[in-house]
This record gives C-alpha cells, structure tokens and sequence, in this order.
C-alpha cells in the first residue's frame, strides 16, 4: 500500500491519538530529558510494507507543536518531504513492527525502569512472580511467573536491534533496555497504554520487593 493511499482520516486520527497520549504522559513526567519516542501504525500490514507516524527526535515532549510527529516507512524513511527528523530510535519501532504487526508502540525511560534493568542485566530478564497487574499482559494463569527480557544498550541504535529480533518474546509485549528504557507495544494505542503502565508497576514493584528481601 502507498502511502498516498492511505486515508487523511485515518492519519489525522492517529495524530490526534499520538498527541493526546504525549499530553498525558508528558503531565506524569514520564519524558524526562526530551527522553522517550511514541510511534502509531497507519494503514495496512505487510512485514515489509507498513508506515507509522512516530515523534520527532529530540523535542521537548511536553510541548505540543504542529512540528512533533513526522511519518515513515518500514525503513524508517519519511513518508513526505519534512525538515523534522525521526526518533533516532526509529529503527527499533521499525523492527518491533516487523516482527509484530502491532498498532503502536511506547518508549519511557524512568528511574525504576533503569535500576531493574542494571540489577538484573546480568540474568538479562526481569522476572515477576503471581503479581495482579501480569494479567494486564492478557497473562491469567495463577500465580504466573514472567521474564521481562533485557537487552544490550548502544550508543549506536543500530546495533541494539539484533538482540532484539532475538530476544522479543509473544507473550511478552515489552522489551526492556539496559540502563536506558522500556519499550511497550499493543494491537492499538489502548492496548500499548496499558501495557506500558503495568510495565512501569511492574519494575516498581520488582525494585521495592528486592529492598524488603533485603532487610527483613
Ligand atoms: C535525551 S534521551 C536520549 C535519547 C533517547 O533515548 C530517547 O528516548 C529520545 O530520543 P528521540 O530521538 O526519540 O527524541
Ligand atoms: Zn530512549
């Protein structure tokens, strides 16, 4: 599907839904820094054929601006002639695309999300067990038992993508970053929203129960 061919509608709509969640997340202080990129699929899906509208990199999220989303293509490439450049964390929502056919996908960095990813970056998981908020995941089995994975960050983006074609898991809608961020995807915005607040209680919690394992 061209780019052209996909309905004005249905891009404003999307850019209207990136904005509103930008405006949400931004009042919680959840893009610290000018950290954090938000992308949303457009259009139909192919592996290699797709496009989204993902923030412009760099800007100071908490503003709202006719200049924050820009679109792409499956590469990364911009859909139409613009002065703004792409996250440079594009290439890693084009591979979580790739890979998933989800409709959008939320990038934060938090204070809790950088420590669980250093203390546990050598098991290179996150685990949690029986806690509620797993359910949040589409996950119902008593009691169950997940591994968050964590992946090597780079300085280079690029190079930070191999892992995660390897380590992204199906049940799993989330991939975490050392010492850098989450990364949380769903079918649609509700869903990656969702999924992207029950990681960040998720890590919270992780971190708190190691504390209190630690001193009683
Ligand atoms: C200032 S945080 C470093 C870059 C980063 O990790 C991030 O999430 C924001 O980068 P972007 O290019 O999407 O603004
Ligand atoms: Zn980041």
């Amino acid at each position: 599907m061209n780019f052209a061919d996909i309905a004005l509608e249905e891009k404003q709509r999307v850019l209207r839904e990136l904005s509103s969640v930008k405006a949400d997340f931004a009042a919680r202080g959840m893009f610290a820094g000018t950290s954090g990129n938000l992308s949303m699929r457009v259009g139909e899906f192919q592996p290699d054929s797709f496009h989204f509208a993902i923030t412009a990199s760099g800007k100071d999220k908490s503003l709202s601006t006719p200049e924050d989303f820009l679109f792409v293509d499956q590469s990364g490439k911009p859909c139409e002639t613009t002065r703004l450049k792409p996250s440079a964390e594009t290439v890693i929502h084009c591979e979580i695309y790739r890979l998933t056919g989800c409709g959008a996908i939320y990038h934060t960095h938090s204070v809790f999300n950088n420590l669980v990813s250093e203390y546990f970056g050598d098991r290179k998981s996150v685990p949690v067990d029986g806690v509620e908020l797993i359910k949040a995941f589409n996950i119902w089995d008593e009691e169950a038992h997940i591994d968050v994975p964590i992946v090597s960050n780079f300085a280079d983006v690029p190079r930070i993508v191999p892992e995660i074609t390897d380590r992204l898991e199906s049940r799993i809608p989330g991939i975490l970053l050392r010492k850098h961020g989450i990364y949380a995807w769903g079918r649609d915005g509700f869903e990656a929203k969702r999924h992207l607040e029950a990681f960040e209680f998720l890590f919270e919690y992780a971190y708190r129960w190691e504390l209190l394992k630690a001193i009683r």
